[in-house]
């Protein structure tokens, strides 16, 4: 076991106690990682949508491999000593492929991970015509993982996508389920009002996590809002990705408009910004005592 204070699930669970709410924000590579951590968040999150849209070009359809995204947890938490939820979306197959999920995402440094109900064919939480596992068969994937722990610490949060199909009495019977089976924390997907996020925590006495994604099932509520209704963890996954996209996009268009840069440089962030973040000079400053001319 490396369990203990210090590792990255001990982390995260401290993290979730000492906040109300712990808001963790998605950081799809190294460098926004290292940002979130130096203004002040307590914990990160690596989005599946994001390692799909961002690292491969893929949309959201559970077409990229658990080595695929253990590569940009290895990135992440080289550069953030803060805790890492990871989306492991379904899981990656049966109970020893969950199972290795579990050991290769704690290997990596990941905190923790959400597993959710859907079928292998997943489609993002707030589109449409999502099919779900049955209560049995998720309650499956979540013995897999808890089974599977090398370190004790390492949180498991099932998700569960069944209110869209089944309706919010089924949604909070498979959460219930899920916890007996051994989950850390609930991840109520694409949840519509307040009141139903009332509902699961009331049901519930593990965290329970609001997904707040932009341009989705669920309204852009403020943390006060979700806390008064019991919610322990509130997740912005894509927020700076989205954000980061529009800037890119406004900057190879005016380039292209243009002809150069200048009427998007106030937008960008600056090369001693840059090199803030990156403690640059730390390592120059190493370098030249190191190898003294
Ligand atoms: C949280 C999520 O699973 C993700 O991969 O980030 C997505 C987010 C999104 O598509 O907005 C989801 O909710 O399914
Ligand atoms: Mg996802």
């Amino acid at each position: 076991m490396t369990s203990g204070i210090q590792s990255a699930g001990a982390k995260l669970r401290r993290a979730i106690q000492q906040e109300s709410p712990l808001q963790i924000v998605g950081t799809i590579n190294a460098y926004t990682a290292m940002m979130a951590e130096k203004v002040g968040h307590k914990a990160l999150y690596l989005s599946g949508a994001g390692v799909a849209n961002a690292s491969f070009g893929l949309p959201d359809l559970g077409m990229t491999s658990l080595n695929d995204v253990c590569e940009d947890i290895r990135r992440i938490t080289g550069a953030s000593d803060l805790p890492l939820l990871v989306d492991a979306d379904t899981g990656w197959g049966g109970a020893f492929n969950i199972a290795r999920t579990v050991k290769e995402m704690t290997r990596a440094g990941a905190a923790g991970f959400h597993i959710e109900d859907q079928v292998a064919q997943k489609r993002c939480g707030h589109r449409p015509n999502k099919e779900i596992v049955t209560q049995d068969e998720m309650v499956d994937r979540v013995k897999a993982a808890v089974d599977a722990r090398i370190d004790d610490q390492f949180l498991i949060m099932a998700r569960t996508d069944a209110l869209q199909q089944q309706g919010l009495e089924a949604a909070i019977e498979r959460a219930q389920a899920c916890v007996e089976a051994g989950a850390d924390a609930i991840f109520a997907e694409a949840v519509h009002t307040l009141d139903q996020y009332q509902a699961f925590s009331d049901a519930l006495d593990v965290p329970v996590l609001a997904n707040i994604t932009e341009f989705g099932a669920t309204p852009l509520f403020n943390k006060q809002e979700l806390v008064d209704v019991g919610v322990d963890i509130v997740l912005y996954p894509l927020s700076a990705f989205r954000a980061m996209n529009k800037a890119a996009l406004n900057v190879y268009n005016s380039i292209l408009e243009n002809g150069d840069q200048k009427a998007v440089v106030d937008d960008m962030q600056t090369r001693a910004e840059l090199y803030d973040f990156l403690n640059y000079h730390e390592f120059e400053e190493k370098l030249d005592n190191l190898f003294k001319k």
